[in-house]
Formats: structure tokens, sequence, C-alpha cells
């Protein structure tokens, strides 16, 4: 169950900044590799993509009409869903539109319903240079979104690098490393990149404890629980109040004694909702938060199941 696990890359990054660009940057390294990435794009307002930016031969899934965001997560999973029954590929490339929150990405992509199947490799972010040195021009939200692009980036590009003098580049890279200083930074024309830029992102494992970035004093943080045995509805209730931290989001199947079926589990803005299933669904509950302790949030957990 280890193995074949599929390589997930979630491509950020301001409107117009140089993500298809990435994009078929990826699929070519993919290619030299005779690896099959399936791709995952989400546009607003473009019917279709250009085929020569996407070939044919490769599985595709578009989102139209709207960003990933908290409004169409569903359509996202299903979306992965269906790639994963009816496609063979060995990794995802999914590119955002450049007003999505990355953060709600990462949430549809953490279903529990294939948890076990994907690698979550990181956040590519492309920022534009240009754009960059004009941002006093965008508003506060934009700005805030561009830097929470940046801030949960694994890997920053910092692109169009041909149309700024070396000097604003330098001051740039200190802007952005303000931003995020965990993340590796590369400077690139046309978002052109290496293998071995790849490489600087931490694969992250997606079994057990998942952290969306790697280093423990980062603060976004992933996490899957699968449970084995059953748990009693008002001991999670209490579990769910007693969590150290903050829990942006949770989800998955919880399976309660009493219960035919494990129980569709959401929480959001401290709020827990229950929904009854009627077909047994995976047992993997995702966790995603800032500053939570994963190991014994994991061990509350499986001491609940007792
Ligand atoms: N001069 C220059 N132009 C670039 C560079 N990278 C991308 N472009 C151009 O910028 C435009 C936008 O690039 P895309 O790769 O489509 O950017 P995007 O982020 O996918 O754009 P949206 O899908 O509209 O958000 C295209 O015309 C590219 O050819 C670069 O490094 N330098």
């Amino acid at each position: 169950m280890l193995q074949n696990k599929k390589a997930v890359y979630l491509i950020s990054g301001f409107l117009g900044s140089g993500k298809t660009s990435l994009l078929k940057q990826l699929i070519q390294l993919h290619k030299e590799d005779h690896l099959t990435p399936a791709i995952l794009m989400n546009e607003i307002g473009r019917i279709s993509i250009d085929s020569n930016e996407v070939d044919d031969d490769l599985p595709l899934a578009e989102l139209l009409d709207g960003c990933i965001c908290c409004t169409i997560q569903d359509k996202l999973e299903s979306q992965l869903q269906e790639l994963l029954f009816n496609e063979t590929f060995d990794s995802i490339l999914i590119e955002t539109t450049g007003a999505a929150h990355p953060v709600q990405v990462i949430d549809a992509v953490m279903s529990p319903l294939f948890a076990s199947e994907f690698e979550f490799k990181g956040i590519i972010t492309v920022v534009d240079a240009l754009q960059w040195t004009k941002k006093g021009e965008y508003s506060p939200q934009v700005l805030q979104l561009m830097r929470e692009q940046i801030k949960h980036a694994s890997l920053i590009l910092l692109n169009k690098t041909d149309l700024v003098s070396e000097m604003n580049q330098g001051m740039i890279v200190n802007e952005l490393q303000s931003i995020n200083s965990k993340s590796k930074l590369i400077l690139t024309s046309h978002s052109k990149i290496s293998k071995q830029a790849l490489k600087h992102m931490m694969p992250v494992p997606f079994e057990q404890v998942t952290k969306v970035r790697v280093k423990e004093e980062l603060s976004l943080q992933a996490m899957v629980h699968t449970f084995i045995g059953k748990i009693n509805r008002n001991d999670f209730e209490d579990w769910i109040q007693s969590i150290e931290g903050t829990v942006y989001r949770m989800k998955g199947y919880v399976p309660f004694s009493g219960e035919k079926y494990p129980m569709l589990f959401h929480y959001s803005y401290g709020m827990p909702v229950f929904f009854p299933e009627d077909m047994t669904m995976p047992k993997n509950l995702v966790i995603i938060g800032e500053g939570i302790n994963q190991p014994k949030i994991l061990e509350q957990l499986r001491n609940l199941e007792k």
C-alpha cells in the first residue's frame, strides 16, 4: 500500500506570474524521466486549455468557472477521485488559478478519501518579479493573497527576472525571504527550473503524519490519522475541545460505537459537524492546523479507540 504513491505538486502564484509556463516545464521534466503526470487545472473563465500546453495523451481534469476554494472543494475531490479510478499516472500537477488560497487547495487535496494514495510534495509559488515591483498598486486583499501564496510555499520561483534589474531582483529576494525564510528560492525566466530544484522540495509522507512543509518550526501542518477501532462519540467531542494549538480544519470518517458505518465529520472555525453515511468509507481523519502537537494528537486518538 505504501509503494506507488502519486506525488502531488501544487502550483500557486498570482495571475499571470508564470504558472502555466511552470506546468509545461514540469510536464517536460516528468517526460524526461518517462513518468506520466495527470494535470488538474483550475481556470477562471477559460473554456479549455491550449492543446500545445498539455499534450492530449496526458490525463487531464479541469475545473472551470471558479477558483479552487471552499466553494468547489467537493468538486476537486471528485475530480481527483475520478482521475484515480479512470487514469494511469505517476503524479498530479495541480495548477490553481491566481486567485486561489493555497491552504484551501491543500484542504481539498488532503481528502480522507485518498489520503493513502498521494504523497503531497508541496506548493511551488511563482512570483512575477515585475509585478512585485509594482505591488503598491494592488489592493490590500490581493497583497495579502500574494503573501499567503508565498508564505506557504515549499519552493518559490522569482520569475520574469529578465524584466527587472539585478538590483531589483536582490531587493525582491530579501522581501520574499522575509515572508518565508524556509522555502528554497530560485530566480527564473519563463519558469525554467531543473530537476534538481524539485529535489529541494522535501517529500512529505502522507499515510501517518503529514506536514505541508517540512521543518517543525514551520507553521502550517497537516496530518492524517487512520482509525483501527471504534470510538465513543462523546469522548471524541471532548477531545476536539482539548486539542492544543490552532486547528483550521478537520475532516474525515469517524467510526463511532453503535454506528454501523463511519460518520462523515467536518470541522472548521470551531464547529464540528457530523453526517451519517450509508456505506463504509476509509476511516481517515485529516487535521490541518498551526502549532499542533502531532505525536500527541495521534496518541490521544489511538487512546480513544480503546
Ligand atoms: N518576459 C517574460 N515573460 C514571461 C515569463 N514567464 C512567463 N511569461 C509570460 O507571461 C504570460 C503569463 O504566463 P503564464 O505562464 O501563462 O502565467 P500564468 O500564471 O499561468 O497566468 P494565468 O493563468 O493568467 O494566471 C505569458 O505571456 C508568458 O509568456 C518570463 O520569465 N519573462
